[in-house]
């Protein structure tokens, strides 16, 4: 599947911004959610129903499917509730709300943004600009409604009983895109679980709606309990269970990894992991570092599952490199857990190349964004170069201001090449130097054991004598031990 490229449109971002004026002022009258029920309830009651069914007729995976199946999203209207910082701030946060339902294939009609304190408990945006929402829902046709943040279930239901189509959070969207990206099995895995963690309150919903189209409601017993509901329960039993196998399908998947990432210890590999936001150009990076061949494209979360390949540095010193997920602000908490073993790849590495998108109006919320998760994973003391990529279309201030403020960073481009000299001789600089050095003259037949000194150590200096190869070299401990046999008799 191909995704559409990200919003070029002007036009519609204008239109974005002058709906955002008109819905800016202060929504005062934000607590005055009522409970009446006026009829128009049951058309979002007869839709949760017709969900209900799919889900009912089938087969638990099929529950998955199903209500992830609903999200392909086609005309999408965007909302956002703006609480802190600057009117740009929430500008950049729709746009990147924008590119995110384009990456899941929706086509965005137009945009708005409310002002308020915090979120309407009861319908993320105020009830009145809810009846706002409706109405241009109705002007653009569309069929569902993106909000920008992780709504309760209570507040999706709400919502969707005043504007009348699917309403459907950041958190389901980005799940469904990693959905849609995830090729690996344990990236399969990962999203599956975090998708079930992100249903199983939600299933509540429809389970106080079926009983309140029962007639039940109450807190009754087992005979008073609508049969909606007791299916309800059951599903959730099934979906715990179905949880708990991937907990442990997962965890066996990552006994593979950490042993494969044990053995390159043992050999002390030096690893170095590219992370960064999503978009930045992760992947171009490693495919001009290593001539890979990793999925590039212009869309949100194109890499899923880790990349490791062998690099070396100019010196000739092996080591690996990884590519690995994309971040985003506000990533799913449950994606956080589910991908903890993946992003543990970062915890764990010698350096990490934190890519930036040079080009992004600020980019250091996106540098801010990726800390909080390289923290999060543990990763905090792993060493960091800032590579600021996109330079060639990058704005120069901005480009300076992040080579000031940045402890240790460098512009380069993936696309034309710039500064992948300079990248790659800061990489060999700061990767960690073999803690073995030693001497050693080595007869030319064992020629295989110098050149693992080449490839796992740092040659210091190398002379070719009568007896054979003369090496000062830093070495992991293992190799060292092989050379020992080789020290040079000591001269008096
Ligand atoms: N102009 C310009 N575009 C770039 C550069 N590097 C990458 N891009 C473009 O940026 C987009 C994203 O690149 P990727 O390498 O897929 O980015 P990524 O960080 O791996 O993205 P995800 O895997 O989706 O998180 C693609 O359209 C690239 O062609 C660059 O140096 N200059
Ligand atoms: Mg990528």
């Amino acid at each position: 599947m191909t995704f559409p490229s990200l919003p070029q449109d002007t036009q519609r971002h204008s239109t974005a911004n002058r709906r955002a004026d008109a819905l800016m002022d202060e929504d005062v009258a934000w607590n005055e959610f009522t409970d009446d029920r006026d009829g128009e309830q049951f058309e979002r009651e007869e839709r949760a129903a017709l969900r209900r069914v799919a889900g009912l007729s089938t087969e638990l995976e099929d529950v998955t499917e199903v209500e992830y199946r609903q999200l392909r999203l086609e005309r999408v209207v965007l909302v956002g509730v703006w609480t802190s910082g600057s009117a740009q701030d929430a500008d950049n946060s729709l746009a990147e709300l924008a590119a995110l339902a384009e990456t899941a294939g929706a086509m965005v009609l137009d945009g708005v943004i409310q002002r308020r304190d915090r979120p309407d408990p009861a319908t993320y945006i105020g009830s009145g600009k809810a009846q706002e929402l409706r109405d241009l829902v109705v002007e653009t046709a569309a069929d569902t409604v993106v909000c920008d943040g992780e709504l309760s279930p209570g507040q999706l239901i709400h919502l969707e009983d005043v504007v009348k189509v699917k309403v459907v959070d950041r958190t389901a969207l980005i799940l469904d895109i990693f959905a849609q990206h995830a090729k690996s099995r344990e990236g399969k895995a990962q999203v599956a679980l975090a998708q079930m963690q992100y249903m199983l309150p939600r299933l509540r919903g429809w389970g106080q709606s079926l009983s309140r189209q029962m007639g039940g409601g109450g807190g009754g017993g087992m005979a008073t309990r609508g049969p909606g509901e007791t299916k309800i329960e059951t599903d959730r039993r099934r979906i715990r269970e179905k949880m708990a196998k991937m907990r442990r399908e997962i965890a066996q998947m990552k006994v593979g990894r950490d042993v494969k990432r044990r053995e390159r210890h043992r050999r002390e590999v030096p690893s170095v992991a590219i992370a960064g936001y999503t978009n930045a150009g992760k992947s171009s990076l490693l495919n001009r570092l290593t001539g890979a061949g990793v999925l590039v494209e212009n869309a949100l979360f194109a890499t899923l599952d880790p990349t490791v390949r062998k690099a070396e540095t100019p010196g000739g010193r092996s080591y690996t490199l990884a590519d690995t997920v994309g971040f985003v602000r506000h990533l799913p908490h449950h994606l956080v857990e589910a991908f903890r073993s993946t992003m543990e790849e970062v915890g764990d590495a010698d350096l990490i190349l934190h890519v930036v998108d040079g080009s992004h109006p600020v980019p250091e919320e996106q540098l801010a964004a990726v800390r909080e998760v390289i923290n999060d994973v543990g990763a905090r003391d792993v060493p960091e170069i800032v590579v600021v990529n996109k330079a060639d279309i990058a704005d120069e201030v901005i480009l300076q201001r992040l080579l000031r403020t940045e402890r240790q960073a460098i512009a380069v481009s993936a696309h034309s090449g710039l500064g992948m000299d300079e990248l790659l001789a800061l990489i060999e600089e700061r990767l960690p130097h073999p803690s073995v050095e030693l001497e050693a003259l080595v007869p030319y037949t064992e020629g295989a054991l110098v050149s693992r000194v080449h490839e796992e150590g740092e040659v210091l200096s190398e002379e070719h004598t009568g007896e054979g190869t003369l090496l000062r070299a830093r070495v992991h401990p293992e190799l060292g031990a092989s050379l020992e046999r080789f020290a040079p008799a000591t001269r008096p």
